[in-house]
């Protein structure tokens, strides 16, 4: 079962993107997405190459954000890819069948398609109004949720669906109720000053409902 939990990665550098993945993986996160920006592709790949035994080390998944090649390159776990990056069946084709591929939606529609192509898991939002990403899709907010949600239900369609997009931990058990998965965050985790803290609490509202 994956995680459902995932720390996308903040940070402007490659010092400072490597002390917040090494925060977040010190504080109980399993599964980490790295998600640098407009930077150039050596210091990508350098950080990536970083950031692998690290979360080999911790025992958590790690995915690329956007760079398939990267991803296949450095053999993450997995890679992210947007609704403007490359296609999900492409991806496929190159990655195989091991590796997770998520796929981003803002709609029931994005999500049909993603799982024709072969998608692991879907990244579903915004949520609300988050600065952490330019360009937004329409925000959903609880109800968009549930309506998607009772609709993938309804068609019988059952992957892992993340919310994302400005998540609190108060918004974490409204949005569980909606029969999402799970959630992925980036600010309120790079931004805490008690990390372990707020992750155990984060953890407690996730698998509230999980017998194990
Ligand atoms: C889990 C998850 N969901 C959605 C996204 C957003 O991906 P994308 O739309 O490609 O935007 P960027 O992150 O590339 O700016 C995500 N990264 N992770
Ligand atoms: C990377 C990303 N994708 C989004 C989407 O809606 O597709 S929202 C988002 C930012 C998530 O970070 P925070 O928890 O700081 O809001
Ligand atoms: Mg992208």
């Amino acid at each position: 079962m994956y995680n459902k939990l995932q720390y996308i990665s903040q940070g402007e550098t490659i010092d400072d993107q490597l002390r917040n993945i090494h925060l977040a993986l010190d504080a109980g996160c399993n599964w980490v997405q790295m998600r640098f920006k407009n930077q150039m592709p050596k210091d990508v790949y350098t950080l990536a190459e970083a950031v692998k035994p690290l979360c080999e080390e911790y025992h958590a998944n790690f995915i690329v954000n956007d760079d398939l090649h990267l991803a296949k390159q450095i053999s993450a776990d997995g890679v992210h890819l947007g609704l403007t990056d490359t296609k999900i069946d492409e991806a496929r084709a190159i990655l195989g069948s091991t590796k997770i591929i998520g796929g981003t939606a803002n709609t029931f529609e994005d999500i049909q398609n993603h799982v024709e192509n072969g998608c692991n898991y879907i990244g579903l939002g915004p949520f609300r109004f988050t600065a952490t990403k330019e360009k937004l899709s329409p925000i959903l907010g609880l109800s968009g949720y549930y309506d998607i949600l009772q609709k993938l239900k309804k068609n019988k369609i059952d992957i892992p669906v993340y919310a994302i997009g400005g998540i609190t931990l108060r918004d974490v058990s409204p949005l569980m109720e909606t029969g999402i998965f799970g959630i992925a965050i980036s600010g309120i985790i790079t931004e805490s000053d008690e990390k372990e803290k707020l992750i155990q609490q984060l953890k407690e509202k996730l698998y509230a409902n999980i017998i194990i």
